[in-house]
């Protein structure tokens, strides 16, 4: 097995002449959990359009498992393992915490609604959803509306959806964003629990999450990796170092 689950090569993006990204070279080890980060505007979310396959790039590939996705489309790309959490909200606000996740297993195994409401099909499904809701300690509020919940757990909700999927990666667009302090820890827990054989690419601002979650970070600035190495390496890049206190982020 290759030990790249994901390898982007010669990346680029270009907006109206403008290059958004520029010749990125970005490999993802499997099963390891990588960071995306830079200072606004530094490219990181076109990067994460290009590899959901949202955006089409102006030039470069982009191989999931050996296979070139960059022409697929991100329901193609979904159903082969790379699946994209916390940009489109993917939960319904008017149904339970139960119902969401099991509406997520049943998308997950192609059946229609009508098979699902025999109840002897909901019951297995309901093994797999508690132990999903579980998973992400949202058992009490199981019978909840989601549009009932925190901020907070609407996003560890949504987490549990995508992990019902059972994507092999998973793109997170900064999962601490709006969480309140009380929120990251836990949070993070989850996302460690989550990652256990799977591989997690996630775009974040709270370098203290970086720090303790991440095996590998890549810097961008201006659409074109800066540099690239564990947290403590590029915290200590001079470079890096210049590109945040140079654009007086964070
Ligand atoms: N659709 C678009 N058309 C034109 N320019 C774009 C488009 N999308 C992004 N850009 C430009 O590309 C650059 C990179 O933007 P991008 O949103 O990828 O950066 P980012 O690192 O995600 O920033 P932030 O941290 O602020 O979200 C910016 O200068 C942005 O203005």
């Amino acid at each position: 097995m290759e030990s790249y689950i994901l390898q982007a090569t010669g990346l680029s993006k270009q907006f109206r002449g403008f290059y958004a990204v520029k010749d990125v070279n970005l490999r993802v080890r499997r099963h390891s959990i990588h960071a995306l980060i830079g200072p606004n505007g530094a490219g990181k979310t076109t990067c994460f359009n290009l590899l959901t396959t949202f955006l089409r790039p102006t030039t470069g590939s982009i191989q999931f498992n050996d296979r070139e996705i960059s022409a697929s489309d991100p329901a193609t790309v979904s159903s082969m393992g790379l699946v994209r959490s916390f940009q489109i909200s993917a939960v319904f606000g008017q149904m339970t915490v139960l119902e969401n996740v099991r509406v997520a297993l049943q998308q997950k195994a192609g059946m229609t609604w009508a098979f699902w409401r025999r109840d002897r099909a909901l019951k297995v499904l309901d093994a797999r959803a508690l132990e999903l809701i579980a998973m992400v300690g949202l058992t009490r509020w199981l019978h909840t509306p989601a549009v009932e919940l925190s901020y907070g757990r609407k996003r560890v909700l949504e987490l549990a959806t995508t992990i019902a999927l059972e994507p092999e990666m998973i793109l997170l667009d900064e999962p601490m964003a709006g969480l309140g302090h009380e929120d990251i820890a836990p949070v993070m827990e989850i996302i460690r629990s989550v990652a256990k054989g799977r591989t997690i690419l996630m775009v974040e601002h709270n370098m203290k999450v970086i720090a303790e979650l991440c095996d590998r970070v890549t810097v961008l600035q201006s659409g074109q990796i800066l540099a690239e190495g564990s947290y403590d390496e590029v915290s200590r890049d001079p470079a890096v170092i210049e590109a945040y206190v140079g654009g007086a982020n964070d």
